[in-house]
Parts: structure tokens; sequence; C-alpha cells
């Protein structure tokens, strides 16, 4: 089996390792434009040697962020600014990706180190939540959203589609539609946060229609050449996850035949009762279960447990490449230090650019 630095293709996009930045929001952006903090982010992560390089969840509306820093890219300007960053995260041998979402019941909070919490109702940066039924969070998100009309439904998948469009228009090679993590897809999905009686509610087909409509929808603005991804949630550790595992392959299944290319399976994070068995690389055999009985490439996230691990979990057959989040934070450079920790020949010219790796390689 091929490890974590063997190439990975997936439609006509060839990663030069199996290592991935995972999404992971930076709440640095003013109206949802990117700046020089995320052109800063993301080109250095490209230039460390990632294989491929996600930038974070991207509102496709404003009421579609989790706080007001959040990226957006409902609008040309947000285009316009990520141009550069795409363009960065290429030139230095990353594939560029970017997620698109909208956070639903967990929408209008504070940045993550300014209380992670709900926005009260009122104050001037606070804005009104929406999701598939008036039943809130809780926890620190206590805010009740409003239930979504159809027509509201309609809207946010069409912002969908149009970020979409500009996320390929500006050059953007991996789509990857945010469907976890407690936020609106996933509020659809989930009997948490869905008591709708209409066809958007209810049996597993009617919560899961949300997301195959807006795939299918977003599938074909997106090129059939270029990898459409999908982060999905397929357990809640609650209690009642034999269930939920059982549904979301199925539903994955369907979301296959639309048009699926690949997953990126992870935890609900829709109920506050939530009791997560946190530890390194704990959502491997799951995530092997999942991919091997849907058929789909993939991988998952959470602890992955260094380079040996993510190694592993790709020689083992679970995942198919590693998805990377905070270690990335402490060294944009993981990729050139993953290569030297498993051995890799020429670890600094695999992985950096010339004028660092002429120097690193000779460096003992
Ligand atoms: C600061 C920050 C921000 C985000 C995240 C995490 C963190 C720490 N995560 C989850 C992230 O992608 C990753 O799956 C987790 O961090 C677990 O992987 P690690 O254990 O960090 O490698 C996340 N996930 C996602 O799908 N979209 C996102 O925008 C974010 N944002
Ligand atoms: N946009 C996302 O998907 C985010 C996921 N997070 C990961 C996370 C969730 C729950 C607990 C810890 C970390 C936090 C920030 C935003």
């Amino acid at each position: 089996m091929p490890g974590l630095f063997s190439p990975f293709t997936l439609k006509d996009t060839t990663l030069r390792n199996r290592i991935v930045v995972s999404p992971m929001c930076q709440y640095m952006s003013q109206e949802g434009v990117a700046n020089d903090w995320h052109q800063v982010h993301y080109t250095s992560m490209a230039r460390g040697g990632a294989g491929a390089v996600i930038v974070e969840a991207t509102a496709v509306s404003p009421e579609g962020r989790i706080s007001w820093g959040d990226a957006g890219l409902w609008n040309d300007e947000q285009a316009a600014a990520l141009e550069p960053i795409v363009a960065a995260i290429r030139k230095w041998g990353a594939a560029p990706g970017i997620q698109l979402a909208h956070a639903g019941r967990k929408a209008s909070a504070n940045r993550p180190w300014e209380g992670d919490d709900h926005i009260p109702a009122g104050e001037p940066n606070a804005w009104q939540p929406i999701a598939p039924s008036a039943i809130p969070f809780g926890a620190n998100l206590p805010r009740t959203p409003q239930e979504m009309s159809l027509q509201d439904i309609a809207r946010v998948q069409q912002d969908v589609v149009r970020a979409a469009e500009r996320a390929r228009d500006v050059g953007f090679e991996w789509l990857q539609l945010h469907l976890a993590h407690g936020y609106l897809a996933q509020n659809f999905w989930s009997t948490y946060s869905n008591s709708r009686t209409d066809h958007y509610g209810g049996s597993a087909e009617n919560r899961g229609r949300y997301l195959l409509e807006t795939l299918s929808a977003v599938r074909k603005v997106w090129p059939e050449n270029r990898p459409l991804a999908a982060r999905f949630s397929v357990v809640e550790f609650d209690g009642n996850d034999e269930q939920m595992l059982l549904e979301s392959i199925a539903l994955l299944k369907k979301m296959k035949q639309a048009g699926l290319d690949t997953v990126d399976i992870s935890i609900g994070f829709n109920t506050p009762t939530a009791n997560i068995p946190w530890g390194p690389n704990f959502l491997g055999d799951i995530a092997g279960r999942v991919l091997s009985e849907t058929g789909l490439p993939g991988t998952t996230s959470w602890y992955i447990d260094g380079p040996k691990g993510a190694d592993q979990l790709i020689r083992d057959g679970k995942i198919d490449f590693a998805s990377i989040g905070r270690p990335f934070l402490a060294d944009p450079h993981w990729a050139y230090k993953a290569a030297k920790e498993l051995g890799v020949e020429d670890a600094a010219w695999k992985t950096l650019p010339a004028p660092y790796a002429h120097w690193l390689a000779r460096y003992r």
C-alpha cells in the first residue's frame, strides 16, 4: 500500500503527497474578504510541502458565517481577494482547495478567542441565525434559529451554487462542501436539529434531501475534471452511532451516484451532550469502514497521530490521504518535518523550495 509520500490522483488533480491541510477558520476576514493574513497563512503551508491546502470554511452568504470574521464568497470582491492565494498555493506545489459553508444555527457567534458564544440578539455584530427548525444548539450557542421557509432553502442552495461558480472561476481545483460540525447541512441531516414535517424532515431520505440536492446542483457547475469533496459527520458519540453510521453510509452512496468524488469523515458536534473519545487516530476505524462500504476515496481528521500515524492509516488502507489541521498551525513546514521523520530520501527537496532545500538538505 502507498504511504504518506506517494502521489495521489483524483480526477485531473495529482497531489505530490497525501498530506492535505484541513480547512481551519481563521476568523480574520473583514466583510468576508481575505487579506495579508490569509496570503501568508495559506502560502506558507503550500511552500512547506503540503500536497493540498483546503482554504477554511467560506460562507456562501453573510448570514452563513459563524462569526463576523469568517471568510466569504458571496461577492466578486471576495473572489478577487482569493485569486493571489489560489495562485500562491499552486505556485508552491500544492493543490488549492476551498470549503464552502453555511453555519446554520451556530451562526452569529463571537470569534473563539473572544467567547466562542452567540452574540446576544440586538447587538451590532449579531444577526438572526437560520436553520431547518427553530431548535437551538444549546450550551454556548443558545439562540433559537428562525425556521427556514422553502424559499429560504432554495435561496441558500443557490448561494452555494453561486459561491461554487466563483471558486471555479478564481481557479480552485478542489471544492469541499461543509456538511459537518453542526452547521446548516448537518442541521438538516440530524434529528437533533431537524423536526420539519415537510419533505426536508422526518425520514433519513427527507433529512438528506438538502444535502443531496445541494451536491447535485453544485456538481452541475463544478467542472467534471476537478474533485468535488464533502466533509461529512457520520457519528455524534451520543450512544446512537450505529444508526447514524448506517444512515450516513446510505446517504454517501447516493451522493457518490450524484457525483461526489471524495469524502472527509468527521464528527457531528451537533449536540452538547456528546461524549467524544478523543485520542490518537481515534476516527481511523470509522473512516476505514465508511470509505470501504461506500467505495469513496477519502480521509479523516482529528488527532491523526503524527507523520507515522498518518502514514500507517494510509498503509493500512483505512484512508487515502491525511487531513491535518492544528499541527500546521504549529508548523507550516509540517510536511517537510514529516518527510524527515519518515526517512523520505531527499526530504528537503521533496517538500521545500530551493532557497530552503539547498541548505537543509546539507544541514544535519
Ligand atoms: C482553528 C480551527 C478552525 C477550524 C477547525 C479546527 C481548528 C483547530 N476545523 C477542524 C479542522 O479542519 C480539523 O479537522 C481538526 O482541527 C482536527 O484535526 P487536527 O487534530 O487539528 O489535525 C474546521 N473544520 C472544517 O471542516 N472547516 C473549518 O473551517 C474548520 N475550522
Ligand atoms: N468551521 C468549522 O468546521 C469549525 C470547526 N471547528 C473544529 C472544532 C469543533 C468543535 C470542537 C473543537 C473544534 C472549530 C472552528 C470551526
